[in-house]
């Protein structure tokens, strides 16, 4: 596989196969260095396996797959290192206080601290940026659901990572904390130069956060881009609707800002109630997904 030097992690053909069922095929896309990359999708698509094999959780059946230079199957604790996972499910620490857990769990990675990289995250600090100050003495069970999830977070980037998984990451949260995690996350790209590759089937978040989409379904990808090239990629058409003289009119257009136009000159004052509908996002995803589920597996 021709490796750009930017490309943090490239995926090449992953096929995954459970007994004698497929559910990755020929999987294949790259994320360049500092971006923020969704894998979207319904239930079931296989945004899960795919992160597990990246993570190196779990082993592929076909595919090349290179993280951080290495392939996942054989990577060691040095470039383990370079990784922050954020997995679905809670880790039991419940006895312990939050300060004191990201403490201990930093001390492992001061062996990797490099000139570029001080390993590991300070922890007062890296509770801060993740918004638990008030909780630092805690014990970790009297935490909330929503605060339980910083905490993830900040156990998962306690190394200062790379590359970052981040496995739905806003399940359960309330819109003031997905708010704040969204900030926590684009804060982690742009200032601290992580790589971030997260699942999710919430659109708006996969809008909001990421560069690029790629949308999985039924183990496929089935489309990759930024949100507006996907947004134009099925119907490409705005949709006009305007009313002249008490009758309502509609019109698809790629070119909307001209027709439009078009109108004010044909009209002028006697034209009413304008609208411009852009193609959205949704409707490339519900198309998407809708088109493959009528694609025999
Ligand atoms: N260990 C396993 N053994 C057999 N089948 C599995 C196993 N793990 C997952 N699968 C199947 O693989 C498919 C993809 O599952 P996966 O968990 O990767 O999807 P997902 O996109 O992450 O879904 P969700 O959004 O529900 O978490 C599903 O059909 C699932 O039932």
């Amino acid at each position: 596989m021709a490796t750009s030097g930017d490309a943090v992690l490239a995926v090449e053909g992953l096929r995954m196969r459970y007994g004698t069922t497929d559910v990755l095929h020929d999987v294949t896309f790259r994320v360049g260095r500092g971006e923020v990359r969704a894998l979207l999708g319904p239930n079931g698509a296989g945004k899960s396996t795919t992160i597990e094999i990246l993570e190196g959780f779990r082993m592929r059946s076909a595919g090349r797959v290179e993280v951080l230079g290495a392939d996942p199957a054989h990577g060691g604790e040095r470039w383990r290192a370079r990784l922050g996972v954020v997995l679905q499910s809670w880790r039991d620490h419940g006895k312990w206080r939050v300060r004191e857990l990201l403490a201990h769990l930093g001390r492992y990675y001061a062996r990797y601290s490099t000139e570029r990289i001080r390993r590991p995250w300070d922890a007062d600090e890296l509770i801060a940026a993740v918004g638990l100050s008030e909780h630092a003495g805690s014990k970790i069970r009297t935490l909330s659901g929503g605060q339980r999830r910083r905490l993830d977070v900040a156990i998962g980037i306690v190394g200062r990572p790379e590359l970052l998984f981040l496995d739905e990451p806003t399940a359960g949260f309330d819109p003031e904390a997905r708010h704040g995690f969204h900030d926590l996350v684009r804060g982690l790209a742009a200032e601290q130069d992580t790589t971030i590759l997260l699942t999710t089937h919430d659109l708006a978040e996969a809008e909001k956060l990421a560069d690029r989409i790629a949308i999985l379904n039924g183990g496929r990808i089935v489309a990759d881009g930024t949100a507006p090239e996907l947004a134009k990629r099925i119907t490409g058409e705005d949709q006009v609707s305007w009313t002249v003289g008490g009758r309502r009119f509609e019109q698809s257009t790629r070119e909307s800002t001209r027709f439009v136009h078009g109108l004010f000159q044909r009209y002028g004052e006697s034209l009413a109630d304008l609208e411009v509908r852009r193609s959205s996002l949704e409707d490339t995803y519900l198309a998407l997904v809708h088109q493959a589920e009528e694609v025999p597996r």
